[in-house]
């Protein structure tokens, strides 16, 4: 029974897609956005007689029993400033925001101390089917016997998400891992490539099924919004922490490899082993990711033969979860497809003992991938330093800097890259690898 009105401020892409399925599992719908965006999202409703697009925060808060705010993170506390003090009586609000700390922040500083919290937070972008993904449930602050979860839980079956409930604190900490530190390792291979002009897909030394994971997710990442990125770094209190040691343990890695500190490295990468796929694979359990899946997924126009490379990038990714005391796995409840695939590659590489020894002898012994670590662990510098400071506008010039280098090929990217996501996803459950 859909008997209660769903309020969304904030019609972006996610706000969209919420509304979109909302309306169509027969919710009423009062949204609204900044005023210049009103007349385009009126025309684009005018068929969906369950979306009404009202003129603001403040008619949607006053006349909805749910109330989401898809807005960006750096502007949560205005808007919730703005609209909190008009939400109906004996209304629940929630959010949509990538990291809950400035979001509930923001409700408790600005919403009626007698409404109910409840937010949410779905982990893939608006072009992902909801459908077996992650959706995280937070039942911030509502009174005993209230019956806001169960409303909430009743509005977004729809998405057939896997539900998971967490509080703020623990979202944040498992979404610093699976979010903010998988995207530092894919923003800093773009400033990495661009800094030395040049378009791997281009180059024989990026051949393969993992390289192309890695170039098709880091197009992937350049092609959307900064601000999404900069909020879920930035804002999330434990994401600063999680980056600068994925920068330290970029650089202690690439240290060792160019003083062919062959003992030490050794060493290191495989206590990293030990301690994060320490526990060998169950009977029967598969690893997350095949190579030769990958390897029909490039930009490439030429076929070559691969060439072996060290994975600075994921040996230290692994590094970054040993040394933090992490255990990747435990954050598939808070995974997206991207995070999978990042885990699914650094599983590859570590678990295979051949594959992992060619890696160490790759960054002792060949120096053609010098010039992009030493840029690679530059930028992975760059970022955390950005990030600990808390530089949005620093972030967005960065980011900005990159997406032009890249953009020419951006929609190439996406075409090929949501393919390999949309075949790896379906590979995953039909083995049974669930986002749990
Ligand atoms: N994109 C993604 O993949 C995902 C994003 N999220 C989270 O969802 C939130 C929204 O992201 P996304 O939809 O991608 O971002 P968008 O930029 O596409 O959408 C945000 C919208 O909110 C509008 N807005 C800003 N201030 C107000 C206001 N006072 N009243 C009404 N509308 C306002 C913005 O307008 P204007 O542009 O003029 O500021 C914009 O249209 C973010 O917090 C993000 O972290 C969560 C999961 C996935
Ligand atoms: O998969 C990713 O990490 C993305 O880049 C898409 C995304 C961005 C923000 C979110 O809060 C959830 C998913």
């Amino acid at each position: 029974m859909c008997d209660a009105v769903v309020g969304i401020i904030g019609m972006g892409d996610m706000g969209r897609m919420y509304a979109r399925r909302i309306s169509q599992a027969g919710w009423r719908v009062h949204a609204c956005d900044v005023p210049d965006k009103l007349e385009a999202l009126r025309a684009e409703y005018a068929d969906n007689s369950n979306v009404s697009i009202l003129d603001s925060g403040h008619l949607v808060s006053r006349s909805s029993d749910w109330i989401m705010y898809a807005v960006e993170a750096k502007n949560i506390d205005a808007v919730v400033a703005a609209y909190g003090p008009s939400t109906k009586i004996g209304a629940v609000v929630g959010g949509q925001i990538s990291t809950k700390a400035p979001e509930i922040a923001a409700f408790e500083r600005h919403l009626p101390s007698d409404t109910e919290i409840v937010s949410c937070h779905s982990l893939h972008g608006p072009g992902v089917d909801p459908k077996g993904q992650p959706l995280v449930i937070i039942n911030h602050r509502t009174s005993e016997g209230s019956k806001a979860v169960a409303l909430v839980e009743r509005i977004l079956s729809c998405f057939k998400s896997r539900t998971v409930h967490l509080s703020a604190e623990a979202h944040d900490r498992i979404t610093a891992d699976t979010q903010a530190v998988t995207h530092a390792a894919f923003l800093s291979m773009g400033v990495a490539w661009q800094a030395n002009n040049q378009f791997p897909w281009e180059l024989p030394r990026y051949v393969g099924g993992i390289e192309n994971v890695k170039i098709n997710l880091m197009m992937r990442i350049y092609s959307n919004k900064w601000h999404v990125y900069a909020g879920l770094a930035i804002l999330n209190p434990a994401a600063k922490q999680q980056i600068r040691q994925y920068a330290e343990s970029v650089t202690a890695l690439f240290t060792l490899m160019i003083g062919r500190q062959r003992q030490e490295l050794v060493e290191r990468v495989y206590a990293a082993r030990a301690a994060v796929f320490g526990k060998a694979l169950k009977d029967g359990e598969e690893l997350l990711l095949q190579d030769d899946l990958l390897e029909r997924y490039s930009l490439r126009t030429q076929p070559t033969q691969r060439v072996r490379n060290n994975h600075l990038s994921l040996l230290a990714m692994v590094d970054c979860w040993s040394q933090l005391n992490i255990n990747p796995y435990d954050h598939m409840i808070c995974s997206t497809p991207l995070f999978r695939l990042w885990l699914g590659i650094t599983e590859y590489v570590f678990r295979n003992k051949d594959l992992l020894d060619e890696c160490i002898e790759t960054a002792l012994e060949d120096t053609s991938f010098r010039a992009d670590d030493f840029e690679f662990a530059h930028a992975a510098r760059g970022w955390s330093e950005c990030v600990d400071l808390g530089y949005m506008d620093a972030y967005r010039l960065r980011f900005e800097k990159i997406q032009r280098y890249f953009e020419p090929r951006f929609e190439e990217a996406n075409k090929v890259g949501n393919q390999m996501m949309q075949v790896i996803e379906e590979n995953l459950r039909q083995r049974g690898h669930k986002a749990e």
